[in-house]
């Protein structure tokens, strides 16, 4: 019998199964998967001892190959990068899909070089109660720079997995944790550089007693999650992978973060950004899960980290949960149907907005998406409205949040439309497509007018889709 990974003697005696090192194969032809594909996310928490029956590990159906050769269809792959980094440069282990590789290296323009702060801002020291954390060297501003970091390492959140149906439920998760364990061994242990490793196995692991192995431990308590490496997956299934950093993995949770990631696929790496003004030796925190949901459900989400969150909204749920509730469910603001749904009030866009980012600032909630998409609103209001005084005002605003890596940003930042707006005289008003569309609108009776309506219709959605990003587009009547 094959015992799950527990601490103490009986984990010294366990073996890990053979060396994957040693089964290392060039091109493999993977067998049908019988269990579904298990995740990082739904492996379980809490004291376990489970035994699994030898002789069920499956034959390793990966590919170690050159990081310069392409995947290997239907084989999970082994890569570091970026290909050919020097010797100081930080490169990322990776445990891929199929494909995976190929979007990154496909890139036109990579790998870039990472880009640091000018100023170090930031110090790891013990957080009490949290065991180490991370702390503001000096004063940070809003949007400030605070570091860049290449992951130490980048694995699939799971992996296909084989299992014979006579195995319990307890079996199954269990197969799970050690032959997950044994694909990363291989990462951690052969492949990645030596002082890299050694950073890895020295990060936290609040996963010593539910049968996660060393390193499957040290991934669910430090991973951040990572899109845009499976383009061939849904929007709602982006997060395919997860990310140990060397420093960032460090970040305790906050309910009312005060920094964000935001991961640049170019250079490969993560770029932290204060998301309010910080103090000089204030900690720096991130959130691990949902922070608009209710304290209670916060809690539930955090129990695999092992810690009771203490912070100001936990500890005052009753003042809190509503407001975040409401923050949770504000969605975009229907600004491509006001637009022209005379109706509503000129400053009805702006009110609502004025309104939500009062309430997001107050729970300290800055780091979500809502926060940049309301700023985006506004700017976007006030350009219709052509004020574009006003729009350049809550452009600098926006120009700040440079952790929001919403599909909205990153098309503004391709025509490097946001830099153009911050200045009230630019000719990128005249020309921005919202442009005065509110108060030269040929569509004010169109809810009488059914031939204008069905053309209102068709320019709101080519308004809202523009530059290929769908942007949500609620009906106002
Ligand atoms: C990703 S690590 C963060 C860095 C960690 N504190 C360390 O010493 O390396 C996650 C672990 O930090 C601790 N932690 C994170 N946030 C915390 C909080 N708000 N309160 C108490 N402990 C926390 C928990 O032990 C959790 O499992």
């Amino acid at each position: 019998m094959k015992r799950g990974f527990l601490n103490g003697s009986q984990a010294k005696a366990r073996s890990l199964g053979p060396s994957l090192a040693a089964a290392t194969v060039t091109q493999v032809n993977p067998s049908p998967v019988i269990a579904p594909e298990i995740k990082v996310e739904k492996l379980p928490i809490g004291k376990r001892n489970v035994e699994v029956p030898e002789g069920y590990s499956q034959p390793l159906r990966y590919v170690e190959r050159d990081a310069r050769a392409g995947s290997v269809p239907n084989a999970m792959t082994y890569t570091t990068l970026p290909v050919g980094a020097r010797e100081d440069e930080p490169v990322t282990e990776c445990f891929f899909y199929p494909g995976s590789k190929e979007v990154v290296m496909d890139l036109p323009g990579f790998p870039k070089p990472l880009v640091h702060p000018a100023t170090p801002a930031f110090r790891l020291s013990s957080a009490p109660g949290k065991g180490l954390g991370l702390f503001s060297t000096r004063a940070l501003k809003q949007g400030d720079h605070i570091l860049a970091e290449r992951p130490l390492f980048v694995t699939v959140r799971g992996i296909p997995l084989q299992c014979p149906p006579s195995f319990t439920r307890e079996q199954y998760h269990q197969h799970a944790m050690n032959e997950f364990e044994r694909c990363l061994e291989f990462s951690v242990k052969q492949r990645m550089r030596p002082e890299d490793s050694e950073a890895f196995m020295a990060l936290k692991n609040s996963h010593k007693e539910d049968g996660s192995g060393p390193i499957v431990g040290i991934v669910r308590t430090n991973g951040l999650r990572l899109p845009g490496l499976r383009p061939d997956l849904k929007e709602d299934s982006k997060f395919q992978y997860t990310a140990v950093c060397k420093d960032i993995s460090r970040l305790n949770h906050s309910c009312s973060p005060n920094t964000q990631p935001r991961f640049d696929m170019l250079s490969f790496s993560y770029n932290l950004f204060a998301v309010r003004d910080i103090a000089e030796d204030e900690e720096l925190t991130f959130q691990y899960t949902d922070i608009t949901c209710s304290a209670a459900k916060r809690n539930e989400a955090l129990k695999p980290y092992d810690f009771v969150c203490t912070c100001s909204a936990c500890k005052d749920p009753v003042a809190s949960d509503a407001p975040r509730n409401k923050i949770g469910k504000f969605g975009a603001p229907p600004v491509y149907m006001w637009l022209f749904d005379h109706q509503f009030p000129d400053d009805w866009i702006l009110t609502r907005c004025r309104e939500r980012l009062a309430s997001i600032v107050h729970e300290g909630l800055e780091a979500i998406g809502e926060y940049s998409r309301t700023l985006t609103s506004a700017m976007e209001a006030c350009i219709a409205l052509g004020d574009a005084q006003g729009a350049s005002e809550w452009a600098a605003k926006l120009m700040k949040a440079k952790w929001d890596d919403s599909k909205e940003r990153k098309a503004l930042e391709a025509k490097l439309e946001l830099e153009a707006l911050l200045d009230p005289a630019s000719l990128a008003y005249p020309a921005h497509p919202m442009w005065r569309k509110r108060v030269d609108s040929p569509y004010k009776d169109a809810r009488t007018n059914p031939m204008k309506r069905m053309k209102m219709m068709q320019e709101v959605g080519a308004l809202a889709n523009r530059d290929g990003v769908a942007r949500p587009c609620a009906m106002l009547f």
